[in-house]
């Protein structure tokens, strides 16, 4: 659990100085820089933002450098600095290290922003990230074989952007990445399905907490981005000319995709208007089954509630995970806290919602941080937490204690 945070100059946030609690509420106007709290959270355990890639877009401006640092409850200290020109700087408890896979592994940090529905709709990366950022915390040899596998691919999509003919050297040391490229997904794919499938439980019953309509519709799919049943290298061979005209590798695990399929029960009861009768049991037409992705159906607000599932969903599991790791397939040693960042639900979501959000992450051994723009989320928080914090924004400085 973060005991003390510190920020310096990112966005608005110039110099900020917190001792969080359990649960952690941040009021403040529009533009106050609640949001910029939760992205230094963010960028200390993941190393990126989740509003912009690029730092000189979160460093405040005129600075040369963003620094966050934390005291984890147990003594150890995590640092971050980022440059504008993208140098990155890392301390764990004062010592440099060279990988931001280790902050990761310290501090666990789950992002709950509804208003993200891009998510369902764009592309592939954001859903797989979803579903990686379980296996990170959960398969202990998954970051390794992810590393491997996008190197090797970066070296193969160099060679294919030439788009010209391979000449015979070219072609065998093309062959040998994928060799490479085939063992790593195998891995990959193994370590992501085994998730997926502890998963799904998970997710179903997120869904029908936060959308019970549609308990017995939402389902998920995982597609590890080639056909599993034979090995990578061979469709790659298979492939070659194609990937050569289009400069890049189509298919692996970088391809690989959650989706949320709706589908539909496929019997309605029909009232008889004529008789203006209530509906009874013979009322049931049976009709063909439709199915249809999740976010071609749902209307903007479901669509939030079931982004807050897809992630709510995770934190059980992984925190099951690190009590029974055999039941859970999972070989990772999960020693820190997960720390939960939760951007302007009262805004996004309705208080049915909200209410299991809040009692959901209350009753798990986690840290939350919590955005709003007034107060009206407090009485949900006290009834739900012994230990809380309230912290009031004002122009990118926290308000002293009243
Ligand atoms: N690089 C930067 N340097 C300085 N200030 C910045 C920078 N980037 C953004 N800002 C400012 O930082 C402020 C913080 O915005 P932030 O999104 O954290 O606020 P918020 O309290 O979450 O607002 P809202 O409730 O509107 O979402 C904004 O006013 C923005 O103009």
């Amino acid at each position: 659990m973060i005991e003390r945070l510190q920020i310096s100059h990112l966005r608005n946030l110039t110099h900020i100085n917190l001792s969080p609690a359990a649960c952690n509420v941040i009021i403040g106007a529009n533009g106050s820089g609640k949001t910029s709290l939760l992205e230094a959270i963010f960028l200390l355990s993941r190393g990126k933002s989740f509003r912009h890639h690029q730092p000189k877009r979160y460093i405040q401006h005129y600075q040369e450098s963003a620094t966050i640092h934390a005291n984890l409850n147990d003594s150890r200290t995590l640092a971050i600095q980022k440059k504008a020109d993208a140098t990155t700087i890392l301390r764990l408890n004062q010592t440099t290290v060279y990988n931001q896979s280790i902050l990761t592994e310290q501090l666990p940090t789950l992002l709950i922003d509804p208003s993200t529905m891009d998510m369902l709709e764009q592309g592939s990366a954001s859903r797989r990230q979803l579903l990686d950022w379980l296996v990170f915390h959960m398969k202990q040899g998954f970051h390794s074989q992810w590393v491997a596998y996008q190197r090797l691919l970066k070296q193969r999509n160099s060679l294919l952007k030439q788009r010209r003919h391979l000449t015979q050297v070219q072609l065998a040391e093309l062959k040998a990445w994928d060799k490479g490229l085939s063992s790593h997904a195998a891995l990959i794919h193994h370590y992501r399905q085994a998730i997926f499938e502890a998963w799904q439980p998970y997710f179903s019953k997120s869904i029908a907490q936060l959308l019970p309509a549609y308990a017995e519709q939402l389902s998920l799919s995982y597609n590890a981005g080639y056909d599993t049943g034979i090995a990578l290298d061979i469709q790659l061979n298979e492939r070659l000319e194609q990937d050569l005209q289009l400069g890049y590798t189509r298919i692996g695990n970088h391809r690989a995709d959650i989706h949320v399929h709706w589908r539909s029960i496929g019997s309605r009861q029909i009232a008889d208007e004529n008789l203006n009768s209530p509906l009874s049991a013979d009322s049931t037409v049976k009709l063909p089954i439709l199915k249809e992705q999740a976010a071609n159906i749902l209307s903007r607000g479901e669509k939030k509630l079931l982004i807050t599932a897809l992630r709510l969903s995770q934190l059980p599991l992984l925190l099951n995970a690190k009590t029974n790791s055999e039941l859970y397939n999972s070989d990772a040693k999960l020693s820190a806290t997960p720390v939960v960042l939760l951007d302007d639900i009262t805004a996004e979501l309705d208080n049915k919602a909200i209410e299991i959000l809040l009692s959901t992450l209350a009753q798990l051994p986690c840290q939350v941080f919590v955005t709003s723009l007034t107060d009206s989320i407090l009485p949900l928080v006290h009834e739900y937490w012994e230990k809380s914090q309230v912290f009031h924004m004002k122009q990118g400085g926290i308000l002293p204690a009243q």
